[in-house]
Parts: C-alpha cells; sequence; structure tokens
C-alpha cells in the first residue's frame, strides 16, 4: 500500500485572528502522515483576487460563515482526492483546479480549494519527514528571509484613521534573521514610548501595530516611526528604513483621483505620484507598495519611472499572485516586486508559478501574510523553500504573527550554518 495514499479529509470551521470564520482542512494519508491547512483572509482585498466563498445573508456570524465551502471540500473534493498520492501536488492542485472549473475558484471557493492544497503538502512533508521548507523547495532552500513588519496599521486595518495602510520597517543594516528580528522588536517597543510621549493611546490595529488615533495628516505615521527607529538607538535608512503599503486602491476614486481623506486632499494621477517621490525623497522609504491602483497601470508604470531605481516597488492587489497579471506588469515595466498570498490565487503549485515567474523576471518576490491571519505558519516555509528572500507579516505584536516569526528562529537554528541571509544586498537585485 502507498503510504502517501489519501485516507481522509476533514474540513471544519476555525476562527481568524479578527475573529471572523475561516476554513480549515486536515488530510491523513495511509502511511500515518497528516497535514493542516487553515486559510487567512484580506480586509484590502484586491479586485482581481480569486473569490473567498462566504455564506452570505443566509449564514450566520454577519454572512461570513464558511459552511459551503466547508460543504463543497466534504462531498466535492474529498471523494475525488481520496486514494490519492499525496506527493503529486501539482496533479492534486490541477484537479483542484478543474474540480471548481471558474476563473478566479468562485465554485468551490478558494478558501476551500487553498485549505485542501496546504494541508495536501503538509501531510506529504510530514509524511515524507521533511521540513515542509525542505519538501517543497528541495535541498537548496536555505535563504531566511528580510522581515518586512508593521509598527503602525492604518488604512482598512484601523477603520481608515489614516488613508496609508501599513507604516513598516525593514531592517536592512542586519546580518542575521534573529538580528534583524530583535532590531525590529526594538523599534517596537521604543514606538511604543514614542506614542506615548506624544498622547497617543497604545490601541492595536488588526495586524498588531500600533492603531493611529488622532493622526492630523497621513505623514505623521512617518514622522512617529523616524523617531522610534532614533529612540530605538538606530540610524533610520541605515540600520532600519521604512516600508509603506499604501493600498491606494482603498482610496481611488471613480473619477481616477486619488483622495486622502485624512486631510482631505485629492490627487490627479500625477499629483499623487509627485506626493509618493516627495515622501520618498524626505523619508527614509526603501520600499513602496501599492503605491498607484490596482486598475492604474499607467500611473504604475510612470511611478516606476521615476522611483523605480532608488525604491523597492510592490505590486499586491495590482498583480494578485496571478502569473498573467504578473507578466502584463513586467512587459509594460511596471514596478519591481511582486507581493505573493497563497490565498489571492489558491493553490500551494500556483503561487509556486507565481513566485517563480517573479524571479525569472528579475522582480523581487515578498511573501505575505493576510490582515486576517491563524496559526498556521506554512508561509514561512514557503519563504523558504523558494528562496525568496523577503516575509511580510504584520507586527511583532500577537500570536498569529509571532507563531510565523518563531518560525523562522527555529529554522535559523535547525539550518545552523547552512542558513543564507541576503539582508539588504537583496535589493541589489533591483536597484541601482
Ligand atoms: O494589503 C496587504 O498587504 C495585507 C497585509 O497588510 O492586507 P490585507 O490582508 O487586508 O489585504
Ligand atoms: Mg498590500
Amino acid at each position: 500500500m502507498n503510504p502517501f495514499a489519501i485516507t481522509e479529509i476533514k474540513a471544519r470551521q476555525v476562527f481568524d485572528s479578527r475573529s471572523v470564520p475561516t476554513v480549515e482542512v486536515d488530510v491523513h494519508l495511509a502511511g500515518g502522515g497528516w497535514g493542516r491547512g487553515t486559510v487567512p483572509s484580506g480586509a484590502s482585498t484586491g479586485k482581481f483576487e480569486a473569490l473567498e466563498l462566504r455564506d452570505g445573508d443566509a449564514g450566520s456570524f454577519q454572512g461570513k460563515a464558511v459552511y459551503q465551502a466547508i460543504g463543497h471540500v466534504e462531498s466535492i473534493i474529498a471523494p475525488a482526492l481520496l486514494g490519492l498520492d499525496a506527493t503529486d501536488q501539482v496533479a492534486i492542485d490541477q484537479l483542484l483546479c478543474q474540480l471548481d472549473g471558474t476563473e478566479n475558484k468562485s465554485r468551490l471557493g478558494a478558501n476551500s480549494i487553498l485549505a485542501v492544497s496546504m494541508a495536501v503538502a503538509w501531510a506529504a512533508a510530514r509524511g515524507s519527514n521533511v521540513p515542509l521548507y525542505r519538501y517543497l523547495g528541495g535541498a537548496n532552500a536555505k535563504q531566511l528571509p528580510l522581515p518586512m513588519i508593521q509598527i503602525i496599521g492604518g488604512g482598512a486595518h484601523a477603520r481608515a484613521t489614516t488613508d496609508l495602510q501599513d507604516y513598516l520597517v525593514i531592517p536592512v543594516g542586519s546580518t542575521s534573521f534573529s538580528q534583524g528580528y530583535e532590531m525590529v522588536v526594538n523599534v517596537y517597543q521604543a514606538t511604543k514610548k514614542v506614542f506615548e510621549r506624544h498622547g497617543k493611546p497604545l490601541a492595536t490595529a488588526d495586524e498588531g501595530g500600533f492603531w493611529p488615533t488622532g493622526f492630523s495628516t497621513n505623514e505623521e505615521g512617518l514622522q512617529l516611526l523616524v523617531e522610534g527607529i532614533e529612540e530605538a538607538g538606530y540610524q533610520p535608512g541605515k540600520e532600519v528604513a521604512i516600508a509603506l503599503d499604501i493600498a491606494s486602491s482603498e482610496f481611488y476614486e471613480e473619477d481616477g483621483s486619488y483622495r486622502l481623506a485624512l486631510e482631505n486632499r485629492s490627487f490627479t494621477r500625477d499629483e499623487f505620484i509627485d506626493y509618493l517621490c516627495d515622501l520618498a525623497d524626505r523619508y527614509p522609504i526603501i520600499s513602496i507598495e501599492d503605491g498607484m491602483a490596482e486598475t492604474d497601470w499607467e500611473g504604475s508604470r510612470k511611478l516606476t519611472e521615476r522611483i523605480g531605481k532608488r525604491l523597492q516597488l510592490i505590486g499586491d492587489d495590482l498583480f494578485t499572485t496571478s502569473v498573467p497579471r504578473i507578466q502584463k506588469g513586467v512587459r509594460q515595466g511596471v514596478y519591481n516586486s511582486v507581493l505573493i498570498k497563497m490565498n489571492q490565487i489558491g493553490t500551494i503549485t500556483e503561487t509556486l508559478d507565481a513566485i517563480e515567474s517573479t524571479k525569472s523576471a528579475g522582480y523581487l518576490p515578498v511573501i505575505s501574510a493576510r490582515s486576517g491571519e491563524t496559526e498556521d505558519a506554512t508561509i514561512v516555509h514557503l519563504a523558504i523553500a523558494t528562496n525568496a528572500g523577503q516575509l511580510k507579516v504584520g507586527s511583532v505584536a500577537r500570536s498569529e504573527r509571532t507563531v510565523k516569526w518563531n518560525e523562522v528562529l527555529r529554522i535559523e537554528e535547525e539550518l545552523g550554518a547552512a542558513a543564507h541571509y541576503a539582508g539588504k544586498d537583496i535589493f541589489k537585485r533591483i536597484l541601482s
């Protein structure tokens, strides 16, 4: 009997870090191996993402229950997968796509499909007695990611108290993951003091960063962050640099303008490009995500022309982890980096394809969590398996985040001298 044959697939509803229902799947193998996948969920979701199936008006938890998605795992997916070899990840993921049969996984739901895809990978890895990063990546999986970590969380993760969404830091002066992570923890603790000094309440946004109460401009977040970096004893830009996720699709208006509600100011496309370039001139910013809206290819191209040689420009809502969209961006010279989120596309195989097309174009992949997360640490293994080089997981506070960062620390220990950490050299590939 094949020890990797799938003998049982179980699906259940569990809850994410926002207390919203999500899909969890367990896959069991004949040889005793088993795996689990628990899917995350976004708040500032891109319009071109695969569909997350929720029960809607008829369902419980304000229509957010996932009983339909779970039903699809039990009645459609499980019967088709029983007996298949769990190490045939590609074939299984292809079958999942066929069973769904739609462009955006709207029949079975990307949440049900991804939970199965992840659980199959974990089961095959455990059944083979190798860590998931090695199972997915092979003998040369060794690169520990440069962390991109949120200190202040605004936008859709804090009721739009700021228009800009994530104020993050990257420890560009670090020479190992654990050192870099400690630097960010120091910045987090120091920024807490800075908030107190400025009389700001210490509330927490969705990803564990500080909630920006009473800000009068979006720039105030950058000022506080620079103060936090200095308070921690680091040189802004040299040792710890700033990354922003503008998530501008959230405030892009139908007439093509960008509207910062906090400042009560509307910008044309060109004016908004000027606004971003001005921030990049005056603050130690190394990376900007979704500077322009998900449908504004022309603006994205222009922004790249202006600052794409100096900054990492990441497409999240613009690319949605989709190979054709990434290829379109590469053809048009748009951005130089791709945010990779498994649930934007819906299977492990398609995520690996997206990472591969990102790398082969000379763009940088940034593996990312969602704002609604769980105790699942698959993305850590994905980042190391693919030697991706960067990982974005929200803050250093709250367990649905630390479960990922702590997993990197464990793998760093496990790899020992074999571990490779590119640090800021990763940016050499795209910046001149
Ligand atoms: O926009 C993003 O990059 C993510 C994480 O910050 O947010 P969400 O999961 O809400 O899309
Ligand atoms: Mg984003």
